[in-house]
């Protein structure tokens, strides 16, 4: 099971809270583990997530399958697997590099549009969703920004209500079953909201489609091809959990590995085009199941980024001092040019970074993540089992705000990060990207791309807010989110020559 001498300490592993949770009616004999760092060892998460065999989502992840089929968040099994070796280099730093100037673009244009909220207090959120869209349209999608409307914030607002009623599902014993379900209102504003989230994410594949088909009939194929790709990155082991540790004990994941075996590629490579001219070319992918992975990404990829950097501009306009750190550390790189960052200044900063990080401890976007045990899990001391077929779930919001792990757990302090503080901590004390074989794909373009958005943002705007962390009415959605809106205000910093 991999599990290190070094964690196992203390004889009372775990007193997990053993909860009959509401669908115990459902899914009968269905335990539900609540595994939470209060009652429980780090290193019982790391058994399950850092596991090759618990990749399994929980009973709950159905309700995303009417929007995302059977895509990378929940499919399972060897589809699960086919389908991350083909995705995960699609996000290989290399390929990041290359969006870097998309990702320019795109702040300059939502700095464009905030500008009209100059003196107002308003919710930063909305302008988030928009650009992060956008951003995604542009670099996983590979569309033209030319063929953009306002479909994107349509989108974003559609994603929001799908995000609702999936979660009340999760809960509510009449949205439960789908037998009740399908009479009721929220099945005809689920019907709705597809409509209009399918309706862009059909367009997009359709488009991709016909232009490679248009490219191919002409006798262009994309050079270098997806296979050459993929030949020259070494086949990753790290899926297996074993492996993993090897590499750190703080565990890495398949992300890393492709970085450092660096293709040299230099190819604009969206994830999209990878994935059509694979269907041509390889191991077939059905339209439908391209489909489902442009759901999956343009989901993932946006609602969790809009939330984060939505967190972490409240934050900065609480934190004045923060926020000025954060803006001469801007100066130091910029000086007085309004230039576009490049991949080389997001290495520099160091200070967002750790802001950024913080902001993600205090407010994981996903607060929760829940695996289905796909066979019992011996907890070596103590002699505890956890049975197959068990959900567990991991709160990651609590996991962050331990005393034990972070002291003043509840204070907004970026420098939790120095490489001095991280270092003796367990990998799995911070978990907003999950970790292991089934870690967010996304995690380096969620980065880079809050970098150049925040940093695009805090160079042009002083940020302020009356409010407290306090004030936060925090809504422990799909995605966390603030129930009250992301409110603050932007004044204009002096213009700086070009
Ligand atoms: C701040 C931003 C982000 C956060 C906090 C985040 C967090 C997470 C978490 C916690 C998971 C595991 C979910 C679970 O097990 O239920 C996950 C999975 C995933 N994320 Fe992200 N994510 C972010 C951005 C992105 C971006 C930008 C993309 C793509 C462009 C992305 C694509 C995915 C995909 C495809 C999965 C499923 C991976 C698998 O199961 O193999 N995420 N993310």
């Amino acid at each position: 099971m991999g599990v290190e001498p070094m964690y196992i300490e203390h004889p009372w592993i775990y007193s997990i809270g053993l909860m009959l949770t509401p669908f115990v009616v459902g899914g009968l004999g269905l335990l539900a583990y609540y595994i939470y760092w209060k009652n429980s060892r780090l290193y019982i998460m790391e058994i399950i997530l850092n596991s090759n065999v618990h990749l399994q989502k929980s009973d709950e992840y159905r309700y995303f399958k009417p929007w995302l089929g059977d895509g990378l968040l929940i499919s399972s099994g060897e589809k699960w697997r086919n389908h991350r070796k083909i995705i995960a280099p699609a996000f290989h730093q290399n390929v990041l590099k290359t969006f870097v100037n998309i990702f320019n673009s795109n702040s300059r244009a939502v700095i464009e549009r905030l500008a009209k909220e100059e003196g107002k207090v308003f919710d930063v959120h909305e302008y988030m969703s928009e650009v992060t869209v956008d951003i995604l349209l542009e670099t996983a999608m590979g569309t033209e920004r030319a063929t953009q409307n306002h479909d994107g914030f349509e989108y974003a607002m559609a994603v929001m209500k799908m995000c609702d009623i999936i979660h009340r599902r999760t809960y509510r014993v009449d949205l439960r079953y789908d037998p009740l379900f399908y009479f009721t209102k929220t099945k005809r504003d689920q019907e709705k909201y597809l409509g209009t989230i399918h309706g862009l994410t059909s367009k997009v594949f359709r488009d991709k489609k016909r232009n490679f088909q248009k490219s191919l009939s002409e006798g262009h194929m994309p050079k270098p091809s997806f296979e050459e790709i993929i030949a020259n990155t070494k086949n990753s082991e790290t899926t297996n959990g074993s492996t993993a540790s090897k590499l750190y004990k703080g565990l890495r994941d398949d992300l890393d590995e492709q970085d450092e075996n660096d293709v040299g590629e230099k190819r604009r490579l969206a994830f999209l085009d990878l994935m059509i001219e694979l269907s041509h070319v390889g191991p077939k992918l059905s339209d439908e199941e391209i489909k489902e992975e442009v759901d999956t990404i343009m989901f993932e990829g946006h609602d969790t980024t809009a939330a984060g950097s939505s967190f972490c501009l409240c934050l900065m306009a609480i934190h004045k001092d923060v926020q000025e750190k954060v803006y001469q550390e801007q100066k130091a790189i910029f000086g007085d040019s309004d230039r576009f960052a490049t991949f080389a200044d997001t290495v520099e900063m160091k200070y967002l970074e750790r802001v950024i990080l913080e902001s993600l401890r205090l407010y994981p976007p996903v607060p929760i993540i829940a695996r289905k045990v796909n066979e019992d899990v011996k907890i070596v001391t103590g002699g505890h089992v956890i049975p197959k077929g068990t959900t567990v779930v991991v709160g990651t919001y609590v996991v962050h705000r331990r005393p034990e792990i972070y002291p003043n757990p509840t204070v907004f302090n970026p420098d939790n990060f120095l490489p001095e503080k991280t270092q003796n901590r367990h990998y799995y004390s911070y978990i907003p990207f999950s970790a292991g074989p089934r870690s967010c794909v996304g995690r380096k373009f969620a980065m880079l791309k809050l970098k150049v958005l925040l940093s695009t943002i805090v160079r042009n705007f002083h940020l302020k807010s009356n409010l407290t962390e306090e004030d936060f009415q925090l809504q422990g959605d799909i995605i966390l989110k603030r129930a009250d809106g992301f409110r603050l205000e932007i004044e204009p910093r002096k213009k700086v020559a070009q």
